[in-house]
């Protein structure tokens, strides 16, 4: 299933014109406040009327303009997960779940109700009101009345943006389901970097009303032109759990190169995805012989952006791309340059919850 989005739109100030293919999976509009992203998806919602627009779902046409067709917003089949849930605040969980059902059409192949109470742990919960319950709470029974729509597309706008760090670890991993279980797919709004690594299977970002770049996720996220500051600059790679060692460290396998961390909560044989911020990337000429730092990432520098006095730099591994920050004075005692061969060294891998997730399957 994909959806193919043309999309033209002009507001006093502001001048929205993309087009952009979405594959199965994970989708993220990623971009900074005000480049359209909402925009974007109210238009698919049918919730604005574009000045042009052609939007499809493999063969179903929700909008043309040049044809004046737009389905309404009820019948187009699309689950919507807001930041802040938007339950009915006079109906239980039960009820709030079953009106999802009533956009879905009899006969489809909806979503059984038990199947969706299961996967979001919702059974406890079904006879309260969301006044009673936390916010994570309330964003998994959002999760569960999109699902029970039979949806074609689920569209989410920033729907964890206003849980605080613990319940969003608490959700992501319902959301990582969702993308590998349900399969539906997902047009996901977010500028979390965490969230994206965690969940994006395609990146699309956005600035000024324009798509600037869509690509698979690892490139997109790999790629120095595009890198935020700070801490927002990295890449993430997938590695698979090869074991766990008695003194407090896992091995992990990461295209052929090993890998240990602090012991993490997955089991031998799970892929992972791990992000690793740019600034915690060390550069070598060679591999050093005694270093405390375990994880040691040899690679060719494919990529080179200089920002002031510091250089952020691509190597590509065998683990796949990584971006490293560093001096303009390291750089140039390493002589960086393309097709130079360099190790990284990684001081840490971010071990927030929110930062390694479970890889696509
Ligand atoms: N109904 C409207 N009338 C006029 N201007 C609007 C309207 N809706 C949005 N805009 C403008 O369009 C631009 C894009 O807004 P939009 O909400 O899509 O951005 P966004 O990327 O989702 O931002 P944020 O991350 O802050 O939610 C903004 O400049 C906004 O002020």
């Amino acid at each position: 299933m994909s959806l193919t989005v043309t999309l033209q739109h002009r507001f006093a100030g502001f001048d929205l014109d993309l087009a952009f293919q979405a594959p199965p999976g994970v989708t993220v509009l990623y971009g900074p406040s005000g480049s359209g992203k909402s925009t974007v998806l109210a238009a698919i919602a049918g919730l604005m009327r574009p000045d042009h627009a052609r939007i499809a779902i493999d063969g179903t046409v929700l909008t043309d303009t040049t044809r004046g067709l737009s389905v309404p917003p009820h019948r187009r089949r699309l689950g919507v997960i807001f930041q802040d849930g938007r339950l009915f605040p006079h109906l239980s969980v039960r009820r709030n779940l079953r009106y999802g059902r009533w956009f879905a059409p009899l006969g489809s192949d909806a979503a059984s109700e038990d199947a969706v109470v299961e996967m979001l742990g919702l059974g406890p919960l079904l006879d309260r009101a969301p006044a009673n319950l936390s916010g994570g709470e309330r964003q998994r029974v959002a999760i569960g009345r999109a699902l029970l729509s039979s949806p074609r597309l689920i569209l989410a706008d920033e729907p964890l943006s206003a849980l605080d760090g613990a319940l969003k670890a608490e959700i992501l991993p319902y959301l990582e389901r969702l993308r590998d279980e349900w399969r539906v797919p997902i047009l996901y709004v977010s500028h979390q970097p965490s969230e994206v690594t965690r969940l994006s299977t395609t990146i699309a970002l956005m600035r000024n009303g324009r798509i600037t770049r869509i690509g698979p996720a690892a490139e997109v996220m790999a790629d120095p032109a595009l890198a935020g500051a700070g801490r927002d600059a990295g890449a993430f790679i997938e590695a698979r759990v090869r074991a766990h060692h008695p003194d407090g460290v896992t091995e992990l396998d990461a295209g052929g190169l090993p890998l240990f961390l602090p012991t993490l909560a997955a089991a031998p044989g799970d892929r992972l995805r791990l992000r690793i911020a740019a600034p915690d990337v060390m550069l070598a000429a060679e591999a050093p012989g005694q270093i405390s730092a375990l994880n040691l990432l040899p690679g060719v520098v494919d990529g080179i952006r200089q920002d002031g006095h510091s250089v952020l730099v691509r190597l590509m591994t065998d683990a796949g791309p990584i971006l490293s920050r560093i001096t303009e004075r390291s750089a140039r005692a390493l002589q960086v340059q393309p097709g130079a061969r360099l190790v990284a060294i990684v001081k840490s891998f971010s071990h927030d919850a929110g930062d390694i997730g479970s890889a696509h399957r």
